[in-house]
């Protein structure tokens, strides 16, 4: 039987609607507009599309956006003095270092100068730390939207077999605290795990996010399970034609093959239009939790994880 389609398109423009009614009562009731402040370093073409979305989308849910353009080769010391100064803005409510950084800078440092409070990447280690220990914390966007969908799904995640595949700390890691945290029983996989495929076939929910294009195969999937997809992989896709240079076309695809997967899954996020959309709108919703947060006000309702 054909999977369930989780829309993720359909499930972020939800998310944001709520954004946007928190934001409005954030400035009637209370004279506060949420700032989010998104740092680009360099020219990565992908990067500065996000960066773009983002700008257009925290507007949208009538947030102030400050975007920060800096060159390729902006030093260390320098980048380390904007974060600071946003630090200490009180205008601004979240702080998003875009990643990846070019090679020169150091990843760790860089987000570990932002403030945790800030923090609505949820990548500083305070939060980590946090979310680790089951605390609050601010919870990376693109698990937190996982998790809303699955949450949305299934109601309770409660004693279902769950697989992450992949163990980064932007994703893997997080997503399997969360799960973990929902009282799944949890294994993390990776490339290095002997029998992947048989690992995998014991899970009632798949996450894969291990950064290789169509790596989880069809007969991988148990009858009926749940597959969220975080793979965001560029490929040629000479069946689309070529470009004027010669060079193939491109498109898009995850980490799942969707094809063969959705033969047996019971449910599965597609790529595009799955976990992407919701990072972007986890990353608003963080931004509300901050701005609540600074000002001692309750949580926003169904943002937080
Ligand atoms: N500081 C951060 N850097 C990066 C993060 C992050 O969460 N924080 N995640 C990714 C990039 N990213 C957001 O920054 C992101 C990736 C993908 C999408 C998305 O909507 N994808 C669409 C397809 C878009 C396309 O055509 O390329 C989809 O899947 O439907 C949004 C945000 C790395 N860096």
């Amino acid at each position: 039987m054909a999977a369930n389609i989780i829309d993720g398109k359909a499930f972020a423009a939800t998310v944001r609607e709520k954004v946007a009614g928190h934001v409005s009562r954030l400035k009637e009731e209370h004279g506060i507009t949420p700032g989010l402040a998104v740092v680009l370093v360099g020219e990565d073409p992908a990067s500065q599309v996000y960066v773009r979305s983002k700008g257009k989308m925290t507007v949208e849910v009538g947030m102030n956006s400050i975007e920060h353009k800096l060159d390729a080769d902006t030093s260390e010391a320098d980048l380390l003095a904007l974060v600071d100064q946003l630090n200490n803005d009180p205008a601004i409510h979240g702080i998003l270092v875009q990643l990846p950084l070019p090679k020169h800078l150091n990843e760790d440092l860089v987000i570990n100068s932002i403030s945790p409070a800030k923090d609505v990447d949820g990548f500083h280690i305070s939060n980590v730390g946090l979310l680790g220990t089951g605390q609050k914390s601010m919870v990376p966007c693109t698990p937190l939207g996982s998790l809303m969908m699955l949450r949305d799904y299934h109601g309770s995640l409660s004693g279902m077999n769950a697989v992450v595949i992949g163990r980064s700390n932007i994703v893997g890691k997080p997503m399997a605290q969360l799960l973990l945290g929902d009282s799944c029983t949890v294994t993390i996989a990776h490339s290095r795990t002997k029998d992947l495929p048989d690992v995998v076939r014991g899970a009632d929910i798949v996450v894969a996010a291990v950064g290789r294009p169509e790596m989880v195969q069809g007969d991988w999937i148990k009858e009926g399970a749940t597959v969220i997809d975080v793979g965001i992989n560029r490929i040629p896709a000479p069946e689309k034609g070529a470009n004027e240079d010669g060079s193939p076309k491109m498109k898009l695809v995850g980490d799942v093959d969707y094809a063969s997967a959705a033969q047996r899954a019971g449910a599965i996020t597609p790529v595009p239009g799955g976990v992407g959309p919701m990072t972007i709108a986890c990353l608003l919703a963080n931004t509300v939790t901050a701005a609540c947060r600074a000002n001692n006000l309750p949580e926003p309702e169904g943002l937080t994880a």
